[in-house]
């Protein structure tokens, strides 16, 4: 099958079937990975619990700090229990692949929900992601009551990214809607950790404020590369300063701009055609920019929109959705 056919989440009926149409092939690179072994997660695999702490975007690691959110929560998975030998095994999880987290309802019907982990350890089987638990929602709720040590079924990897080529020296950018940034961490990471990578990063991170900027240290630490930058999108940034007269922020208040890091930018809008068209004013040869969009169906629609607009040059065969 295609790899780069998007395939959607609707096309899966839900019942956890051996073969889901959801599986559209490894990468190449996927080979290196195994070395021979199984991947141990090619089947529903159940993972434990290791831990579940708040999501911090500054990254401090005190627990139970004001600044959690506590609605994120950062979950991390480990193999347990394998029948056979583990030395057979490996965790392969490419960057930007997801993996399908099952779980049964008090109906007997299947619950599938799929998860973009952040960091994935393929030797010791262990990965994590990051979870916005969503008010009313079934998986959400599950999630919510997991204690450390229990255990949940997932099957993977599943996606559709074959964006590695031999060309070093590509304009990345990588556009993110809220908690779907998750997905794009190990793809910059991969790409800054190649020393023979000279492709520049641009990243594109559109939340609702300063507050849910998640990951906000790693971008931070990301910036301290040569060919790495990152542009933080608020679209609803509230304000209780009396210098912004709405309750909307304005960006320029000291109460904001004390919220700022050393050098760090925001810009307090939505990312729009226009702030896309001034990024890529920086860079010069279209053939060889590459699109990672990562959101809502909604999101990816419209920045592949505004992406299209911008110059017919770009390849579709560059534009890849998580
Ligand atoms: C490729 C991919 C990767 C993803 N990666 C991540 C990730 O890394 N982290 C993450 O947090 N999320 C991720 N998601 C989203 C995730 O898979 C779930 O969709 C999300 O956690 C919500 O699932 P849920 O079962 O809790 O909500 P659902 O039960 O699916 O409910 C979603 C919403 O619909 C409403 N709803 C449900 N049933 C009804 C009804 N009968 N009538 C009216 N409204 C209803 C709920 O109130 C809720 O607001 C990803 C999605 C995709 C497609």
């Amino acid at each position: 099958m295609d790899q780069t056919a998007v395939v959607s989440e609707s096309d899966c009926c839900g019942n956890g079937c051996a073969n889901c149409v959801l599986d559209v092939g490894l990468p190449k690179s996927t080979g290196e990975i195994l070395t021979g072994k199984q991947n141990v997660i090619a089947t529903y695999q159940k993972f434990r619990l290791f831990s579940k702490t708040r999501h911090n975007p500054k990254g401090t690691d005190i627990g139970n700090n004001s600044e959690d959110l506590s609605e994120v929560f950062e979950l991390y998975f480990g193999v347990t229990d394998l029948i056979t030998n583990s030395n057979d095994y490996v965790l392969a999880i490419p960057a930007g692949y997801h993996v399908m987290m099952r779980t049964y309802m008090s109906t007997g019907h299947v619950c599938l929900r799929p998860y973009s982990p952040f960091w994935v350890d393929g030797l010791a089987m262990e990965f994590k992601i990051l979870v916005n638990l969503t008010p009313g929602g079934y998986m959400s709720q599950y999630i919510k009551d997991l204690q450390v040590g229990d255990h949940v079924e997932f099957r993977g990897p599943i996606g559709s990214l074959e964006y590695i080529s031999t060309e070093k020296e590509r304009c990345v950018f990588i556009i993110s809607q809220g908690v779907a940034i998750a997905a794009t961490i190990r793809i910059v990471k991969n790409i800054l950790n190649d020393e023979e990578d000279l492709s520049r990063v641009y990243q594109v991170a559109c939340y609702k404020d300063i507050e849910h900027t998640y990951f906000r240290y790693l971008l931070r630490d990301f910036n301290k590369y040569w060919n790495y930058e990152s542009h933080i999108y608020l679209a609803h940034q509230k304000c209780s300063s009396d210098m912004c007269k709405t309750d909307e922020c304005t960006g320029k208040c000291d109460w904001f701009l004390k919220k700022l890091w050393y050098k760090e930018k925001a810009c307090l809008e939505r990312f729009s055609e226009a702030h896309l068209v001034d990024i890529c004013a920086k860079v010069n040869s279209y053939s060889k920019f590459v699109f990672i969009i990562a959101g809502s169906k909604k999101f990816q629609d419209f920045i592949t929109e505004i992406v299209n607009k911008l110059n017919n040059e770009v390849k579709q065969s560059n534009i890849f959705l998580l």
